[in-house]
């Protein structure tokens, strides 16, 4: 991994906003990915999200198909999950997944109190902290649109945003004979931001041209302590391609591989459409107008080929 890919910093908590809103321009234009530093969400929380991820994930497969996911909440077993949809031979991906959706309403699924004191709180700290740090980091998103600060707070987008964590274990010990080469597949993420923090262990790969054929695949370094993060498909539509929702994947790996993602998506009803910033008469809107939720719906339905 030597030669992997670095990707541009940002710095969630400079005093300069201006430039680091110009930072990220740079980056969601070059890369549609970035490491962001001084984000706040501490080393400590961070640790035991690890530690209590792979707690549950240690449970006999019995007690997670308690836990099946239901209302985008909850277990997803291994090869439930196939993230290219374009790719027809594969059962799916080899990885199994836990989901928490907003602590606003009561849909989330938790591990019973007595087996695992601590998940609950530990889980809902962690989503309020990245919940707030993304929401700073959309802040700075929209200044380096040239919009005011507060654009998406005024569209609606944070209100009762659709924010989702999704802890990660991709297993090392694998068949080696299996015909899956990926942990996950190839594929763009659906929302706003995704702010990802993984154990170390390699495997993230981005192909920063889509349109490039054949793929280009690089390796991205991890950086200890930030988190990588990643333009998705509705920011993608919101700047008519200007900030790139840039495809990538994970390549299975040869020990168990431990990531957490947070996604950013906007309150269900919130309208995505071309900023006015992003088009013009030679240069017109790529997407039509959409509602966040048909827009969420119709993807996961392609994700579990339902
Ligand atoms: O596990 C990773 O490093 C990436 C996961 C990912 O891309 C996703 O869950 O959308
Ligand atoms: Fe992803």
């Amino acid at each position: 991994m030597s030669d992997a890919l670095q990707l541009p910093v940002v710095d969630l908590s400079s005093p300069d906003r201006f430039s680091t809103a110009n930072s990220i321009r740079q980056a969601c234009v070059d890369h549609g990915f970035f490491y962001l530093v001084n984000h706040r969400v501490g080393e400590d929380l961070v640790k035991k999200v690890f530690e209590q991820s792979n707690k549950f994930f240690s449970l006999p497969i019995e007690d997670k198909m308690k836990l099946a996911r239901k209302n985008y909440r909850g277990y997803t077993a291994l090869y439930a999950e196939k993230l290219d949809t374009t790719y027809l031979s594969t059962k799916g991906d080899p990885k199994e997944s836990f989901y928490i959706g907003p602590l606003s309403d009561d849909l989330n699924q938790w591990p019973l109190e007595e087996d695992m004191p601590s998940w609950r709180t530990t889980m809902e700290t962690y989503h309020q902290k990245v919940l707030s740090a993304a929401t700073k980091l959309l802040s700075l998103i929209a200044l380096s649109l040239k919009l005011e600060e507060d654009f998406f707070v005024k569209v609606g987008a944070l209100t009762e945003p659709m924010a989702y964590i999704r802890l990660l274990r991709y297993p090392g010990d694998l068949d080696p004979s299996s015909e899956e080469i990926y942990g996950a597949s190839a594929h763009s993420d659906y929302g706003t931001v995704t702010l990802l923090m993984t154990d170390g262990v390699p495997g993230l790969q981005i192909c920063r041209d889509k349109s490039v054929q054949p793929q280009v695949w690089e390796d991205v370094a991890s950086m200890s302590g930030a988190f990588v993060v990643n333009i998705g498909d509705m920011m993608e539509r919101w700047t008519n391609c200007l900030f790139r929702s840039t495809l990538h994947r994970v390549l299975r790996p040869r020990q168990d591989r431990y990531s957490v993602a947070f996604f950013t998506n906007p309150n269900k009803d919130c309208i995505v459409e071309c900023l006015k910033s992003c088009c013009s008469e030679s240069c017109l809107p790529r997407f039509p107008p959409i509602k966040c939720l048909d827009y969420l719906e119709e993807r996961v339905r392609l994700t579990y080929g339902l």
